[in-house]
């Protein structure tokens, strides 16, 4: 178990200004065998039953023990409005067990939560399992899935967790789903009535396991010279009316998922750039441009680790049809002093910097 699964309510920030990079309403997520969903005041009971065990709770930063009832009433709560202000995620893993419709045969497993630190760009994961399910690789199941969903969905660069010492368990389970050691340090155990040595640790997007590749990879390589082949991407940033540029957030499961781009995608063996872009914007964003809208503005030469990016940028300010976002993908018009504040990859910043003189 990592300590910080905070189930004691914390305070909700202050009432301010939406947040343009807030995230959507949390759509629960599955695993083989599991799912991870938004806590219920119904939970309650079980929650507290699981919770209220020695063993788990001595794990827990946050826990008191023995744990008062009402208190998973009063957490439930939080939960939520914490989850709303975007500030953190505490989620109910459940299961399913028995006979029955799946409804019934739903069950609570254990807690796990994402609470975010907007000015470190960062989010700490906590989780904990109830002494009934350990054994089974909940904890592995759960922790990959809400760090994979984490870097896709809330504005973090970094994600961190702190598991007690003598919990080699967790340590090892951090280490598995691409957590790197960062040091040690102490943190309060309320349980344990005072401070801990814990072990610290960190990941980043590049820690993530790479997605499965795509089955049919379309001839992305200009060439097999020696070196990293050289990958052609055709980018475009839209301008509107109000000279706001649009970015997409790169869907999960792909790599770089959750930073920012310009919509676009690889040239296909036979394409030109332009074909390439026109075929994408359909593709993603279901509107119609005419080549003679697409106007050369910029190119992006990057080198990734596996390959070299060499992404022509255009500028386009006419098309037809209302931009939608077909992949699910979230979509942001973006003023041009404004997109800095978007984590982007590496190979756009140059063309940022460009964008924001030129508009
Ligand atoms: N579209 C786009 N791709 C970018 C940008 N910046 C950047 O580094 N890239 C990189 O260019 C590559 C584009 O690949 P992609 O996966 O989006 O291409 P695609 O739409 O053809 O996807 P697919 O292979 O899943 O069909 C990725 O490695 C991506 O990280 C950008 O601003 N826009």
């Amino acid at each position: 178990m990592a300590t910080t699964s905070p189930l004691a309510p914390t305070a909700s920030p202050p009432g301010d200004e939406p947040d343009p990079l807030a995230p959507p309403p949390f759509t629960p997520l599955r695993t083989e065998r599991l799912t991870i969903r938004p806590l219920r005041p119904e939970d309650a009971a079980d929650l507290h039953r699981l919770v209220n065990d020695w063993e788990v709770a001595k794990t827990l930063a946050r826990v008191p023990f023995p744990y008062p009832r009402d208190l998973a009433d009063e957490w439930i709560a939080s939960t939520r409005a914490q989850m709303a202000a975007g500030q953190a995620w505490h989620l109910a893993i459940t299961g399913l067990e028995g006979a029955g419709t799946a409804e019934e045969r739903e069950v609570l497993v254990g807690c796990i939560g994402l609470t975010r630190d907007a000015a470190k760009r960062e989010a700490e994961l906590g989780y904990w399992v109830g002494r009934r399910f350990w054994g089974h690789g909940v904890g592995p199941e759960a922790a990959a899935r809400i760090v994979s969903w984490a870097f896709a969905h809330i504005d973090v660069d970094r994600l961190v967790a702190s598991a007690l010492v003598d919990n080699e368990r967790s340590q090892k389970l951090l280490g598995r789903i691409g957590f790197r050691d960062a040091g040690e340090g102490v943190r309060d155990f309320v349980a344990r009535g005072g401070p801990m040595p814990v072990k610290l640790f960190a990941m980043t997007r590049a820690d993530l396991p790479a997605p499965p590749a795509a089955p049919a990879a379309p001839a992305p390589a200009l060439e097999d010279a020696p070196g990293k082949k050289i990958l052609l991407v055709a980018a475009c940033a839209l301008i509107d009316g109000d000279g706001r540029v649009l970015l997409a957030r790169r869907p999960e499961g792909k790599p770089l998922a959750g930073l920012w781009e310009f919509p676009g995608g690889k040239v296909h063996a036979g394409e030109t750039p332009e074909a390439a872009l026109i075929r994408e914007l359909k593709e993603e964003l279901a509107i119609d441009v005419a080549e003679s809208c697409l106007a050369p503005f910029a190119f992006a030469s990057h080198g990734y680790e596996k390959f070299h990016l060499l992404m022509p940028l255009y500028l386009c300010r006419r098309w037809s049809g209302p931009v939608t976002a077909v992949e699910g993908q979230a979509l942001a018009w973006v003023r041009p002093q404004k997109l800095s504040d978007y984590a982007m990859p590496p190979a756009d910043k140059p063309l940022v910097a460009l964008l924001r003189d030129f508009l």
